[in-house]
């Protein structure tokens, strides 16, 4: 699966996940909206949540995540062309949010999100950079393989309803 970012520049570029992929030639950085694919975009704003359902489409069309601070990434700034989707209720183990929920990483949202759509062994090459890669499929093993299971995007929303129900 084709994976894309968005590359928006605001935030410590020694610390920016999505760089580190692109250096490593597992993701392909795109410097402005028009020269992004309209592929699935991960959009924590976004109405409906990913599920295995958009793995065609994600194989068709390519992964998109969208890199900036988090401080600016309003709902405004995701402009981009293409089907966007929200992940589930996840952890974070990078070092900067550990432990908080949906408080992920450009490569912690690609990751999560291929694992969702099927594809755990890419998710693990792109953590493989990462010293902390490891733990965030460890902290997420659970609602991760039960989203992975699920049909569509209601049944994902369900599933996550337990997690934040606790
Ligand atoms: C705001 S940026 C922060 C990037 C961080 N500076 C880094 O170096 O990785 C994280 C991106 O990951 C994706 N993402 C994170 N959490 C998400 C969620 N809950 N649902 C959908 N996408 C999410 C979005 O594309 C989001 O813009």
């Amino acid at each position: 699966m084709d994976v894309h970012v968005r590359y928006e520049g605001d935030d410590d570029p020694e610390k920016c996940t999505a760089r580190k992929l692109a250096r490593f030639d597992l993701a392909d950085l795109h410097r402005s909206d028009r020269a992004t694919p309209p592929g699935i975009v991960l959009n924590p704003h976004a109405e409906r949540a990913l599920s295995p359902a958009d793995a065609a489409t994600a194989r068709e069309n390519g992964l998109v995540a969208l890199d900036c601070s988090w401080e600016s990434a309003g709902e405004k700034r995701f402009s981009l062309g293409g089907d966007h989707r929200a992940l589930p209720y996840l952890v974070a183990a990078n070092p900067v949010n550990f432990g908080r929920p949906m408080r992920l990483t450009t490569v912690e949202a690609l990751a999560a999100a291929l694992v969702i759509l099927g594809d755990r062994d890419h998710a693990e090459r792109l953590l493989g950079k990462f010293t902390w890669g490891e733990t965030f499929l460890e902290l997420n093993a659970e609602p991760l393989r039960r989203y992975a299971a699920c049909s569509d995007s209601a049944d994902v929303v369900e599933v996550q309803g337990e997690y934040l129900d606790r």
